[in-house]
């Protein structure tokens, strides 16, 4: 279908409708401060401006969003963004609002009051609005629908943007089955061009997604998938004393940053998190089985840096839009090289050098392969079709377990898995077989020999031998792909319209009679943690008025900044800043800013403020805290000193962030001291009494003489 040139009837008074280069660099440069496009960007806007469809392939923080945020600002008229998430939708609305760009979203959490303000002005014949962000959700409810196509024929629909477009193809990793309503946009509303936009779609999903939305003749592009910014790196557990261990010692050598660790099993997430917690890391877990309020006020904490730490089912991801995340560690292998590109991804968006940890145990090998295969089982008694999709997933585990258990660059193995070809020296020594390739293959080697041992001597750790019942699906249901939401899984926390309240876990948890003692612990464990969790978060959030900025959110913002001043400090060389009075002079700019406004204003401001100054020059630097001399001694400076400080922090300078530093850090496996505690200890709850009997055990089985050797041997390498 040919498409005729796109609808200027009701353009608005004096605005004209921006082409050519280097008015949209000017634009991009007036309304976000970028100086130049990147990668394929402007390709991107200059096709759907000229009202072609275009199919945007960008890796993982590569800047999708100003290819349809730049064509809003460049004409008249509405662009509406399809978007997975509602969080993703707040976070980029309340950015672009920042920014003076009329941007809105539609969802079901929104009051009917500012929905009807939304909808006031979609309808007017003269809108202000220039972004539309809404759920797919939304677009496939007939009201929705007639709205849409009232404002096309109006002739003030300009573009629709697709965002994370893969979710709509049942061969990608994240498929959510109201991507698929999509398809009816074309025909409904023949004439307006279609972006679709990811970061990660395999050639198949490429395709799918192409045909899918019905482009036509779209302009495909593809960017590399290479994060050159991310170190790529991989530990063995069974070469490890103890995992736990040396992921605390890796995060806390690394400084107080922000990191995410994923792991497959919600009891893993808490487990760990109460590990990184005990050794002065402050973290918190996040999956499914905690109620939504609980799940909301650990990505608030995470967000503001009250946390440094989220550990995280794959619940925790899509959306989460913080740039400075500079480490991910997977603590169990990831299903495929998609989740694993896609979760890693979030290292590093804001460019700088960032780190990916993935923990391989042969355990955990032999777990994912059961699940895989009693999933394509599964499938196969439910539908034969299905067949195909499920030997897919065992195909693309495969190539996981190749990337962990295989000599050669690991950054050449993710490429690959994306089909693109390239050479070794492209790495540029950034991943650890590349830079320690001789201890990586002795690793290997020893791999091979400690697997040998343990299954000649039967010893073997592996859960899921033979009896399935072993396995509780429940706890895995957050890997499984989003084809679950169809069924309306309890799991599904990611945000969207659909979104339904998790159902206590404690009701659903039913412990079979026959249960052994371990997983009756376990179950009192689980109990009584999720007891002490919501009545935690149902204090705070009943005592939480949600717009209060306090008095510990501030100082934790200044604490962000004064990292952000301290790693700006280190990438400008000798820049002689005073970093605390820097830090709390442009918190107090935020807070004079928004601290009427409500929290999420002044978090954006905080966050946009640590971006800025993850970028800018000397000479902007020294410009904008040259007012400080204008820095009114007031108020501002005497709550500069925190009443409180709940967590504890670590005493550690200046954090490491860059170049080989943050590499290395972790291989000496330094151990930095927390602040000392003055504190009396708290009564032990039963849940820490029982993992400290177990680790007490632990400890006396690390005693052996066998592990100890294991021990010694990895820590002389
Ligand atoms: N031309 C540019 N120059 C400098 N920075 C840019 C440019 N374009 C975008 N950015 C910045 O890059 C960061 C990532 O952008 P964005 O969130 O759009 O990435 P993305 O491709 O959508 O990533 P993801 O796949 O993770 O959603 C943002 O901080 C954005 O401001
Ligand atoms: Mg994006």
């Amino acid at each position: 279908m040919k498409k005729s040139p796109l609808p200027l009837q009701h353009i608005r008074g004096s605005e004209t409708h921006v082409r050519g280069k280097e008015a949209l660099v000017k634009l991009l440069r007036w309304h976000f401060g970028h100086s130049e496009f990147r990668g394929n960007q402007l390709e991107a806007i200059e096709a759907v401006l000229s009202g072609r469809d275009c199919f945007c392939l960008m890796p993982t923080g590569g800047g999708k969003s100003m290819c349809f945020q730049i064509p809003a600002v460049a004409k008249p008229g509405i662009v509406l963004v399809v978007c997975p998430l509602i969080a993703l939708m707040e976070n980029q609305v309340m950015a672009l609002k920042e920014k003076g760009i009329a941007a809105e979203y539609l969802s079901s959490t929104q009051t009917s009051h500012a929905k009807n303000k939304i909808h006031e002005d979609i309808d007017s014949g003269k809108p202000s609005v220039r972004l539309l962000y809404v759920t797919p959700e939304l677009i496939s409810t007939p009201g929705f629908m007639l709205k849409l196509t009232k404002i096309y024929s109006r002739g003030l629909l300009n573009l629709i943007a697709i965002d994370e477009a893969h979710c709509i193809s049942t061969w990608g990793h994240d498929f959510r089955p109201s991507y698929r309503k999509l398809s009816s946009l074309r025909s409904r509303l023949p004439d307006v061009p279609i972006l679709a936009l990811t970061a990660t779609a395999v050639p198949k999903v490429q395709q799918d997604v192409i045909e899918s939305l019905c482009l036509q003749n779209p302009l495909v592009l593809k960017s590399s998938f290479n994060r050159p910014n991310i170190y790529y790196e991989v530990r063995y557990k069974d070469l490890l004393d103890d995992a736990y261990a040396d992921m605390s010692n890796l995060l806390k050598s690394i400084g107080d940053v922000c990191a995410i660790v994923y792991c497959l099993e919600r009891t893993t997430c808490d487990d760990l998190s109460a590990h990184l917690s005990n050794s002065g890391i402050s973290s918190a877990a996040y999956h499914a089985g905690l109620n939504s309020k609980m799940r909301t006020s650990v990505l608030d904490d995470w967000i503001s840096s009250k946390i440094q730490v989220v550990v995280a089912t794959v619940a925790f991801g899509m959306g989460i839009d913080r740039k400075d995340v500079r480490i991910v560690c997977h603590y169990n292998i990831p299903k495929s090289m998609e989740a694993f590109y896609q979760e890693s991804g979030r290292a590093g968006r804001d460019q700088l050098p960032s780190r990916s940890m993935l923990y391989y145990g042969m355990d955990d090998r032999k777990k994912m392969e059961f699940i895989l295969n009693n999933a394509e089982k599964k499938k196969f008694q439910s539908s034969s079709s299905e067949e195909g999709l499920s030997k897919k997933s065992l195909t693309d585990f495969i190539q996981m377990v190749e990337y962990c258990e295989s000599s050669g660059c690991r950054r050449k193995k993710i490429l690959k898995s994306f089909g693109e070809q390239v050479p070794t020296s492209l790495c540029r020594k950034s991943c650890d077989a590349c830079k320690h390739p001789n201890l990586v293959a002795k690793y290997l080697e020893e791999l091979t020999n400690t697997c040998a041992v343990q299954q000649k001597s039967r010893f073997s750790r592996i859960l899921i031998s033979s009896s399935s019942d072993i396995v509780d699906e429940k706890q895995f249901s957050e890997f499984w792909n989003r084809d679950e939401d169809a069924r309306g899984s309890e799991d599904d926390i990611s945000n969207s319209d659909d979104d339904t309240e998790v159902t206590e876990s404690l009701v659903r948890s039913k412990l079979p009679s026959n249960s052994g003692l371990e997983e009756k612990i376990d179950f009192l464990q689980h109990a009584e943690e999720r007891y002490y969790q919501n009545k935690v978060s149902d204090r705070q959030i009943n005592k939480l008025d949600k717009k209060v900025i306090s008095e510990t959110l501030r100082e934790s913002s200044k604490q962000r900044l004064l990292n952000a001043l301290k790693q700006a400090q280190q990438r400008l060389g000798n820049l002689t800043i005073e970093v605390e009075t820097s830090a709390c002079f442009l918190e107090s700019e935020c807070y004079k800013k928004y601290g009427k406004s409500g929290k999420s204003f002044y978090y954006s401001q905080v966050a946009s403020t640590v971006r800025w100054l993850s970028t800018t020059s000397s000479l902007d630097l020294t410009n904008r805290l040259g007012t400080i001399s204008s820095f009114p001694s007031d108020d501002i400076l005497s709550k500069a000193e925190p009443a409180t400080r709940p967590l504890l922090v670590l005493d550690q300078g200046p954090t490491k962030i860059t170049g080989e530093e943050l590499y290395d850090s972790a291989r000496s496996e330094t151990s930095l001291c927390a602040s000392p505690c003055t504190e009396l200890p708290a009564i032990p709850s039963f849940s820490e009494f029982v993992s400290s009997s177990r680790k007490a055990n632990d400890n006396r089985s690390k005693r052996d003489p066998e592990k100890l050797e294991k021990r010694m041997r990895y820590k002389k390498e």
